[in-house]
């Protein structure tokens, strides 16, 4: 039991682990002075291969997780560090993980699921518009706000997570060409054909909530998981998917394509005829915006239009500048 943080200890009490991650575990937390509930992301700096990958990760995750500023997205209140770990404090999403209610349930019914992925395809639309890249969308890092069914979703662990660095590039070009690979000047790097990768693993998240199975899976044939990946190879087994709708079908078969540039787009999916559905749009808006007096769509979308989409400002060293 590495040795807490003095700081962090005089502000919360550390209870219970009631997470675990590859990284490491989430502790509920007490603040003592309100006693409100949190939850502790503990992060061990000698899981990573080398100690500068495991520091830089972690600023740019807490950079973003101060910055982002979106219903469905977590939101931090303290952040830590010791020799040995990073301590992050977030607010604690009752409902625990996803990967978890799937499990409980086997599979969720599918207007549950098309509640959550709503939730998660607004998250990361939010994201690539402020140039982020999740890259680690997976049902661990999906929150529930309840153990109600008809809850709110919220995104977490930006540890794998990149910002579109288009000044980066700007710089590259600035330079003689001659030594430059081909695909720096091609859609991959320009277009981020990059931000595709969140949609294939949205797909993914979408077939593990209507099937309570993964698409790819080592016990699946006689293939390794990345040759059934490569290949795009999934099966919808029969007993699990006769009572889902083709169009639900529809948003994972064209969201688990191989080639990123035929594969569903995040607008896209948004758009997809699976998705226009009044009842559970009015829900997630209510959930999203709960502030917006009077419910009504319209409110919600002036919500979303007007902050929807900027970062917050950076903190002290505030540079300023909104997205
Ligand atoms: C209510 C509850 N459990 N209730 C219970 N068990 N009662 O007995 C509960 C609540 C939340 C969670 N998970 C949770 O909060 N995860 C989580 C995962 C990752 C991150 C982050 C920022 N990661 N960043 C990095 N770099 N990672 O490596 C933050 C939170 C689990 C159970």
């Amino acid at each position: 039991q590495s040795s807490l943080p003095r700081d962090l200890q005089d502000k919360y009490l550390l209870t219970r682990r009631i997470g675990t991650g590859v990284c490491g575990e989430v502790r509920l937390a007490f603040e003592r002075s309100t006693c409100r509930k949190f939850a502790v992301k503990i992060i061990n700096k000698k899981n990573f291969q080398s100690e500068g990958t495991a520091t830089r990760n972690a600023k740019t995750e807490i950079d973003i997780l101060q910055r982002v500023d979106h219903p469905c997205l977590i939101k931090t209140e303290d952040f830590y560090q010791t020799e040995e770990s990073f301590y992050i404090v977030l607010e604690l999403m009752e409902g625990g993980e996803l990967f978890h209610r799937v499990k409980s349930k086997q599979q969720l019914n599918e207007s549950v699921a098309k509640l959550y992925f709503y939730q998660m395809l607004r998250a990361v639309e939010y994201l690539h518009s402020n140039g982020i890249i999740h890259r680690d969308l997976k049902p661990e890092n999906i929150l529930l706000s309840s153990q109600d069914d008809v809850c709110l979703i919220k995104v977490t662990d930006f540890n794998q997570s990149r910002i579109l660095e288009e000044a980066v590039l700007m710089r590259t070009l600035c330079g003689t060409p001659s030594y430059l690979a081909p695909e720096v000047f091609t859609h991959a790097s320009t277009t981020g054909y990059g931000l595709a990768v969140d949609a294939w693993s949205l797909g993914v998240l979408l077939f593990v909530c209507l099937g309570g199975y993964p698409p790819f899976h080592e016990s699946f044939g006689h293939q390794s998981v990345t040759d059934q990946i490569i290949r795009g190879e999934f099966t919808m087994v029969q007993s699990k998917w006769t009572s889902v709708s083709d169009q639900a079908k529809d948003v994972v078969r064209k969201l688990l394509v191989v080639d990123p540039m035929k594969r569903m787009s995040i607008e896209e999916a948004l758009q997809h005829p699976w998705l226009q559905d009044q009842k559970m749009l009015e829900t997630a808006h209510r959930l999203m915006y709960p502030s917006a007096e009077g419910g009504g769509a319209a409110a919600a979308m002036e919500a979303e239009s007007t902050s929807g989409r900027h970062l917050r400002k950076r903190g002290r060293e505030g540079d300023g500048e909104e997205q």
